[in-house]
């Protein structure tokens, strides 16, 4: 298909137009590692309120964009600007990750890191004290306005606990959580430091099929509920066909695509990039094509539809959805850090500093 798939990718209805509130707009960001274009004049255009996912194949270069807006890693060339609402705009470009958390960005990681060896409530309160106004004196001194903060940060800890549903589990030990109890404590670590963006990284890895509608739950809630823009890395279709506003296809590191969940999941050069990566992904971009044709085909003949308007393409395929729960995911409790620190808790978890992951 030799299409000029940026033109094509970037004119459908779903696409963020310029007069849009923009909290994050990165444009042209460039990263190289040595001779390899990890990220080659990517362009991120997130609305303020919206769920934005990215997609692409194993590779695509979808971390390193999360590391790159997130201060893990500088790009070479390129812009991240952020607009708070109250219309205040900064450059994250080369910023450290716990500026860039402090700005208004919190991520979660593909592999959770959390402080396995403390309560769930503690993971939390961490995160919620680094945005205590008592200075370290204070706090050592137990002076009033220490108390107050500290008092402000448990009760926030126990409402965002509260939200994600880990209320009865805030004092068991993070390590000794479910993997998907895990996920969750991980967002609550997040939202702690009261992001207006919130970046997760493949919060459905490792998950079962219930804690995965659980997830969708919560995506919506914290985007409607607290009113955060959630930008997402996501393998699981199902997942980002219904939870997000627009999609972003990265493949090798160039954003091929953007549009609406329907308009990408349609696009010649989305199912040829999956397609030509002959991985699992493939597989499930074609069943969810299929599924959601044969459920439109219903809807215009009823049950006995008419054939398939599709020729022989991606949207013939009968693939089964694969189990996603075998992905590269390590054991949760190994992950966490030994050494992780306060800002680090800043910035939703202690990142990797190798991979970010
Ligand atoms: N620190 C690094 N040093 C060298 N190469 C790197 C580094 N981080 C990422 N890469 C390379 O950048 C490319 C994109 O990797 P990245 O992890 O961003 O892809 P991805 O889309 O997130 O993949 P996946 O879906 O498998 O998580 C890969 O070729 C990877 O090996």
């Amino acid at each position: 298909m030799g299409t000029d798939v940026k033109n094509e990718a970037t004119a459908g209805a779903g696409s963020a137009d310029a007069g849009a509130d923009l909290v994050l707009h990165a444009s042209e960001l460039t990263l190289r590692f040595g001779g390899l274009t990890v990220l080659d004049k990517v362009d991120v255009r997130m609305r303020r309120g919206e769920v934005l996912a990215v997609i692409g194949p194993n590779g695509a270069g979808k971390t390193s964009l999360f590391n790159s807006l997130t201060g893990a890693y500088t790009p070479q060339d390129g812009k991240i600007l952020f607009r708070s609402k109250d219309g205040d705009e900064k450059s994250l470009l080369g910023r450290k990750p716990h500026i860039v958390n402090r700005v208004g960005l919190a991520r979660t990681f593909q592999n959770i890191r959390l402080f396995s060896a403390l309560t769930a409530l503690e993971n939390v309160k961490i995160a919620a004290e680094t945005r205590l106004k008592a200075g370290p004196v204070s706090i050592m001194l137990g002076l009033p306005n220490a108390r107050k903060a500290e008092r402000q940060s448990d009760e926030r800890a126990h409402r965002l606990l509260r939200f994600v549903g880990l209320e009865s589990k805030l004092n068991e030990i993070a390590g000794s959580l479910s993997y998907g109890d895990q996920r969750s404590l991980e967002i609550a670590r997040a939202l702690a430091t009261d992001p207006q963006v919130l970046l997760l990284d493949e919060p459905a890895a490792g998950t079962n099929p219930t804690e995965k509608l659980e997830l969708e739950q919560l995506i919506r809630r914290i985007n409607t509920e607290l009113g955060v823009s959630v930008l997402l890395i996501e393998h699981d279709m199902r997942l980002v066909m219904s939870v997000a506003d627009r999609v972003m296809v990265l493949n090798f590191g160039k954003r091929i695509a953007e549009g609406s969940p329907s308009e990408v999941q349609q696009h010649p050069a989305v199912i040829e990039a999956y397609l030509g990566a002959s991985s699992e992904d493939a597989e499930v971009v074609q069943a969810v094509i299929a599924e959601q044709r044969a459920s439109e085909e219903n809807d215009v003949a009823g049950p006995a539809a008419a054939p398939a308007v599709a020729s022989g393409d991606a949207a013939s395929s009968d693939a089964a959805v694969p189990d996603e729960d075998a992905s590269e995911e390590g054991a949760p409790a190994g992950a966490a850090p030994s050494g992780a620190t306060t800002d680090q808790a800043a910035d939703g978890a202690s990142p990797d500093e190798e991979s970010g992951k």
